[in-house]
C-alpha cells in the first residue's frame, strides 16, 4: 500500500518527567509533529533560587534536549522559586524553546507565593519537590499536581501552568519562525 507521508517536524523534550512531557505533548497534540523526551542537564542547581537561574535552566534544558536528540525543535521546562524585595518567596517557572539555527524563544508563567512554612525549608537548603513529599504525606508531587496545584487547591496543577508556558513558546515560534 502506498501512500502519502507528511513530513512531521520533531520535538525533543528535555526532561522525563510526566507533567512536563505531557503540557507539552497534550498543549500540541493537533500539530504536525512528533516527540521524543529526553533526560537533559539544565546546568544549574537543582532548586533553583532566581528567575535568572530558572530561565537559564530551562534554555540550557531546551539546548541539551535538541543537542542529544538531532530533533527539529527542542523544549526545555524548569521550575524554581524567586526572592521579592521584601524578602518572601514566589513560585517561578520558564520554559524556553530552541531550533537548529540556534534561535532561543522564552516565556515565564505563573507566579504565585510560596507559604512561609515551606520557604522556610526552602532556605535551609532542601528542594521544593522533597518539602511538598513531606507536607502532602505523598511520592512524586512534582510528577502530577506540583507544589502550583497544592497551594491553588489544584485549580491550577502544573501540567496546566507548564501548558500556557508550552502555548506561549509555540506561538511566539510560529509568529517569527521564517
Ligand atoms: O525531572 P525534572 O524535569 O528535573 O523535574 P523536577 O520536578 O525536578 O522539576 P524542576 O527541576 O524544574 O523543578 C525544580 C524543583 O521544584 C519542584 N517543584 C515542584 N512543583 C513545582 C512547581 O509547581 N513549581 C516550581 N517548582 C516545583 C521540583 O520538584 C524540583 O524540586
Ligand atoms: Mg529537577
Amino acid at each position: 500500500m502506498s501512500g502519502t507521508s507528511s513530513i512531521k517536524a520533531v520535538i525533543a523534550i528535555g526532561t522525563k518527567n510526566p507533567a512536563k512531557v505531557h503540557a507539552v505533548q497534550d498543549t500540541l497534540l493537533s500539530e504536525p509533529v512528533e516527540f521524543v523526551s529526553v533526560e537533559a542537564p539544565s546546568g544549574v542547581s537543582c532548586q533553583p533560587y532566581s528567575d535568572e537561574e530558572t530561565r537559564q535552566g530551562a534554555i540550557n534544558r531546551a539546548k541539551a534536549a535538541l543537542a542529544e536528540t538531532g530533533a527539529d525543535l527542542g523544549f526545555g521546562l524548569e521550575g524554581g522559586v524567586s526572592e521579592t524585595d521584601s524578602g518572601s518567596l514566589l513560585l517561578c517557572n520558564w520554559g524556553a524553546l530552541v531550533d537548529t539555527k540556534g534561535r532561543v524563544w522564552e516565556a515565564s508563567g505563573l507566579r504565585i507565593p510560596v507559604p512561609s512554612d515551606v520557604s522556610i525549608a526552602l532556605s535551609r537548603g532542601q528542594e521544593l519537590g522533597t518539602i511538598m513529599n513531606a507536607r502532602t504525606n505523598e511520592e512524586g508531587t512534582s510528577k502530577r499536581e506540583g507544589a502550583v496545584g497544592s497551594f491553588t487547591a489544584n485549580w491550577v496543577t502544573r501540567k496546566e501552568m507548564f501548558s500556557h508556558i508550552v502555548k506561549a513558546l509555540y506561538g511566539q515560534y510560529l509568529i517569527t519562525k521564517d
